[in-house]
């Protein structure tokens, strides 16, 4: 991969990307949607960078700093948040233009924007920090979406030192993600990021561990765990690094909630000890109403799924008539669930659409088609 032959005119503006996983590739992917620029990766994986490459999502790559960031425009750091810190290091060391914009995609910004100020203060490089609120538990370049990003929040941390001016610059670099940018100070978006994303990863992670030591003595147990089980930790199967780093880099505003999900958990223990029904109740009434009246419409801290709810009779054909349809039309889904198939009864299929403008076309030829379809909002 070193010394390959760019793709790419040299003369375009210059991006560099460090870390091509699913972030830094989804990122690259939209810039390049928007702009004519020449994208550099970086990674210390060979593999990705030649994923990358075929997927025309860079125009070479280096599994070194040093050789890339000198000319770039613009420097966008992609990797779990531990290396994140290493890198600014690295790069404060180099020489780099002057009035090259660096970014990073980090799910903290506390401990990043602390070391942005001490290092780029006075360097003629702006750190403007940012963290787009979407992602998978996949990893990897080949995850990589240009539309990753649609319609998600993108928080974006300036600091003390980034003027507007530069803030717009890098949303006119990122205007191609779609996102919309929302701009925070750092520790508030700990705060904010430490309750939609971060203390739900323990919980998640948590419940897998308890039903993994409840298996050792039921093995029946795996195929019981359904639709609930595997809403709620799917997010339990992202990189562990990255999750590793997110806790050590928030740990002082998780340790705290921490504390607090402990004293919900005791205060709801003493209400089954109780047998306090109307508490009980109200205790999911109450989540209920609140967790009801969340968006769902866009990206964000509850993801968008355009989901389309299909009856079909329970026999073997059914399920392929209705994604054949589909297919003839072009029409992508991103999930497909048997909600409900007993004997006799008919089914529900659940299907997942990338983009409402998909669920929208679903519906509409699945309807020509004398099959009985809705939404469920
Ligand atoms: N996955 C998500 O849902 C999500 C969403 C928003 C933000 N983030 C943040 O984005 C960042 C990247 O996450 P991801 O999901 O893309 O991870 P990933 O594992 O898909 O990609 C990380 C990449 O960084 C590379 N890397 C690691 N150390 C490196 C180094 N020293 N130099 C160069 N490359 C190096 C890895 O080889 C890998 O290709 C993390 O900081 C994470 O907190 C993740
Ligand atoms: O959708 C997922 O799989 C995610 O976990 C994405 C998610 C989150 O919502 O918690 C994960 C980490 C990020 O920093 C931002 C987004």
């Amino acid at each position: 991969m070193e010394n390959d032959t760019p793709s790419r005119p040299q003369e375009y503006p210059k991006a560099v990307v460090i870390g091509l996983g699913l972030i830094g590739g989804s990122v690259a992917l939209a810039i390049r949607a928007r702009h004519q620029v020449h994208i550099t990766g970086v990674d210390v994986h060979e593999a990705s960078l030649r994923m990358a490459k075929a997927l025309e999502i860079i125009d070479e790559g280096h599994t070194m700093i040093e050789e890339s960031v000198q000319e770039a425009d613009i420097i966008i750091i992609a990797t779990p948040v531990s290396k994140t810190m290493e890198i600014m290091d690295e790069i404060a060391r180099l020489p780099m233009k002057a009035g090259v914009i660096i970014t990073d995609v980090g799910s903290t910004k506390g401990t990043v924007m602390e070391k942005s100020e001490r290092l780029f203060g006075n360097k003629g490089a702006t750190f403007i920090g940012g963290h787009p609120m979407a992602g998978s538990h996949k990893s990897g370049v080949q995850g990589s979406r240009g539309d990753l990003f649609e319609n998600a929040f993108y928080c974006l941390t300036p600091g003390e030192t980034a003027d507007a001016s530069e803030v717009e610059r890098l949303k006119r670099w990122l205007s191609g993600t779609n996102a919309h940018f929302i701009e925070l100070g750092s520790n508030l978006h700990d705060l904010l990021a430490g309750s939609v994303s971060h203390l739900p990863h323990i919980v998640a992670s948590s419940l897998v561990h308890q039903l993994a030591d409840l298996q050792q003595e039921h093995p029946v147990l795996g195929d019981l765990a359904a639709g609930g089980f595997k809403d709620i930790t799917r997010i339990a199967s992202a990189n562990p690094v990255m999750w590793r780093d997110i806790l050590v880099h928030n740990k002082h505003v998780l340790l705290p909630m921490m504390e607090r999900w402990q004293s919900d958990m005791q205060t709801i223990q003493s209400l089954i000890e109780e047998g306090d029904d109307a508490h009980l109740q109200r205790f999911f009434s109450d989540a209920k109403q609140h967790r009801d009246g969340l968006p769902s419409k866009k990206k964000g801290a509850i993801p968008a799924f355009y989901d389309l709810f299909v009856d079909v009779a329970d026999h073997p054909g059914a399920i392929s008539e209705v994604t054949g349809i589909l297919a003839d039309k072009d029409i992508s889904i991103t999930n497909i669930r048997i909600m409900e198939a007993r004997e006799d009864i008919m089914g529900v299929l659940r299907l997942s659409f990338r983009k409402e403008a998909d669920r929208q076309k679903g519906m509409d030829c699945l309807e020509a088609e004398q099959f009985s379809v809705y939404i469920s909002e």
